[in-house]
Order: structure tokens, then C-alpha cells, then sequence
């Protein structure tokens, strides 16, 4: 196998003083060449300390960093094939579109004619052609946005640095650029090492999640995995909704476990990766991987404490027996009548290994 865009190896960033803050704790991490890789983390947890890291305006306390195999530590930032787009687009408003994209090749020393037919096509992969001639103080947020990711991507970096680039976007704008994000990625090849705290945006555009917390990566994997397979409570939490229900492990088969519920019923529930736990452990439970039907039918009884309706679906919020609240996210169909109304005796039904057991 050929050596990952980026390795890290028990990279540690300390800032000292009173007392010292460990911004990124022994973190280690491979992220592969034509990988869209997402550092997803709530503030503060060092998603931005990692990115400077590989850029070069941070050195590392300890560790190692390298990129396709080569050691970057004494490496200038402006030596690395590594280029960074900011939250605030760092454009100058006085320059026009086609002179932003071409600014970084121009300081590049690169000859007039290649300059032309770089930005020629970066502002064609953008969109941004029309615009060519229009000063950028002059143009919308999400048209400074596209001219930010131009420039960026003109001089060919190998790996794209993207510090929380869309946060200074309208919602609806927001959205049509993740796409917009994804197929730059997928049309240039270059590796985009994205940083966000926003969970929807990290499972609708990478191709794999480093999900981190106070310094720590708790869980890489492709989205679908990080969401429907949480490995510890942390992960579950921050991504999506999750009901979290006790059980008790009766039997562990690896790979799966038969847990027992509050109820005295038993399911197939998944295991995380790795772990060997016995005893009393809490299960992760998405709210519409679940159902409600008839008191006896289910494996978990209780009583319908509320109804939400949301357009698109509903959320059926019940009162379980063993005094612990369960959601239960239904999708709407046209016409449907509810077969259940608020305070009636009902359960909370999900399939063998829909549940996953959770590390603490
Ligand atoms: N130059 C610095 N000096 C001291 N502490 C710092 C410095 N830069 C960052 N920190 C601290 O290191 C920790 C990690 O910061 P970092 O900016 O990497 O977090 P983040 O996950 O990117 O957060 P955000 O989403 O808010 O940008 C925080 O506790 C922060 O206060």
C-alpha cells in the first residue's frame, strides 16, 4: 500500500501556561490521497489545531507528522503542497475575481500565460467565469466563497485545508455548496481535509470521519458507520438523535451480543469493535430505527407521553416503564391515520441488531 497523503503519530500540541491546555492529545490518524476527510468535533476539541499542524503554522509538541511518507516537521508552511481555505475568505475586495485565483500563482513566480489558463479553468470549475472582471468586495458570500476555494485549489495543492469554510453561509446556500464542495473534490482528485462541528455536513460530504473531543480522536470511520455504529456514548450523542437504553449483557458472541432489557426481554444488539464488556452496558437506539405497536408486542412497554408532528415525519415520545423516556421518529405517509393517541399503554419495538452496545 502507498504511504497515506497524511500520517500522524501521537501528535501532541500543548499550549503552555496556567495551567497548560493540551489541545490535541496523542492523536494519530492516516488520511489517504483523493480522501474527502471530515474533523468533526463540538469547540475548542482541536480540530483547528490539527489542520494548522499539517499546514505548518503550528509545530508539534511531540509526535510525528508526514505526508506521502516524508517527514513534515521542519518543513516551512510555504514549502508544503498544502493549501487552506479560511472561515472568512481572506480575499482582497479591491482585486477582481480572475486577479484573486490568480494572486498565489502570480507570488508562485509563474509565467503570465500559464497564470491566464489556471484561472481560465478554476473559474470555470467554480462557476465563476461570468464574473471574471467583478471586484470581489462587489460579489455575494457564496460567490466569495467559490472564488476562496479557486484561489485555493489554482496552484494544484495536493492536500486542501477547509477551516469551517461554509459557517459564514446562509442555510439554503450552505447546502447547494456542500454538494458544490464534494464534486470539486471528486473532479480534482485532491485530497480536502475539511473541518466543521457541524454533524450534517460531515455525513453528507466525506468519505470518512474523525470524530474528536477534549484533544482525542474517539472514532474514524465512513459516515454511515460512525452513525449507525456508534462506538462509545460520546459519538452517539453529538451525531443525530439516539435513545439510550440500559441492558445487561447475557451472552457475547464477538461480534454481537444477547442483551436483556428493563422489560425481562431479550435482542441481538451490536458490539463495538474490540471491547470485551460484561455486565450492565447502555445500548444506542436511532429513534427511527425504532417502532411503537401494541403493549405486549414490543420490548419495551410504557405509556405514549406525546405526539409532535413535523411535516415530514413524527416523533412519538413515550414514557417507558422502567422510568426512562424513549423517542420514536416515524416517517408521514399521505392520508394515515394514527393508530395510537397520547397516554395510551403501547411498546417500543426494534429489530435484532439495530441496537449497539456503547463503550462509556
Ligand atoms: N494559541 C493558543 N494558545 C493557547 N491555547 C490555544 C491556542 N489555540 C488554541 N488553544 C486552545 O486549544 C484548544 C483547542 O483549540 P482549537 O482551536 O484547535 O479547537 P477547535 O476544535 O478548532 O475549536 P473551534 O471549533 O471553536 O474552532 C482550545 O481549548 C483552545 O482554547
Amino acid at each position: 500500500m502507498t504511504a497515506a497523503a497524511i500520517s500522524a503519530r501521537n501528535l501532541r500540541k500543548v499550549y503552555p501556561g496556567s495551567p497548560d491546555v493540551v489541545a490535541l492529545a496523542d492523536a494519530s490518524i492516516d488520511i489517504q490521497d483523493n480522501e474527502f476527510f471530515t474533523l468533526l468535533g463540538p469547540s475548542g476539541c482541536g480540530k483547528t489545531t490539527l489542520l494548522r499542524m499539517i499546514a505548518g503554522f503550528e509545530h508539534p509538541t511531540s509526535g510525528t507528522l508526514t505526508m506521502h511518507g516524508e517527514d513534515l516537521t521542519n518543513l516551512p508552511p510555504y514549502k508544503r503542497p498544502v493549501n487552506t481555505v479560511f472561515q472568512s475568505y481572506a480575499l482582497f475586495p479591491h482585486l477582481t475575481v480572475a486577479q484573486n485565483i490568480g494572486f498565489g500563482l502570480e507570488m508562485l513566480g509563474k509565467p503570465k500565460d500559464e497564470i491566464k489558463k489556471t484561472v481560465g479553468e478554476m473559474m470555470e470549475l467554480v462557476k465563476m467565469s461570468q464574473m471574471a472582471d467583478r471586484q470581489t468586495g462587489q460579489i455575494s458570500g457564496g460567490q466569495q466563497q467559490r472564488v476562496a476555494l479557486a484561489r485555493a485549489l489554482a496552484p494544484r495543492p495536493k492536500v486542501l485545508l477547509l477551516d469551517e469554510p461554509l459557517s459564514a453561509l446562509d442555510f439554503k446556500l450552505r447546502k447547494d455548496m456542500q454538494l458544490e464542495l464534494k464534486r470539486l473534490q471528486t473532479e480534482t482528485g485532491i485530497t480536502f481535509i475539511f473541518v466543521t462541528h457541524d454533524q450534517e455536513e460531515a455525513l453528507t460530504m466525506s468519505d470518512r470521519i474523525a470524530v474528536m473531543s477534549a484533544g482525542t480522536i474517539r472514532q474514524i470511520g465512513g459516515p454511515r458507520d460512525i452513525y449507525d455504529r456508534p462506538a462509545e456514548r460520546f459519538v452517539a450523542d453529538f451525531i443525530g438523535d439516539t435513545n439510550f437504553v440500559p441492558a445487561q449483557i447475557a451472552a457475547n458472541t464477538g461480534n454481537d451480543a444477547q442483551v436483556t432489557l428493563s422489560s425481562g426481554k431479550t435482542v441481538t444488539a451490536k458490539m463495538p469493535e474490540g471491547a470485551a464488556l460484561t455486565g450492565k452496558v447502555t445500548l444506542a437506539v436511532r429513534p427511527e430505527h425504532a417502532s411503537i405497536g401494541a403493549e405486549a408486542a414490543g420490548l419495551l412497554p410504557g405509556r405514549l407521553s406525546e405526539i409532535v408532528y413535523f411535516g415530514t415525519d413524527t416523533h412519538f415520545h413515550v414514557a417507558l416503564d422502567d422510568g426512562t423516556g424513549f423517542v420514536v421518529r416515524s416517517q408521514n405517509r399521505p392520508n394515515e391515520t394514527l393508530p395510537f393517541s397520547t397516554g395510551d399503554r403501547i411498546s417500543v419495538d426494534f429489530a435484532p441488531g439495530v441496537g449497539q452496545v456503547l463503550r462509556d
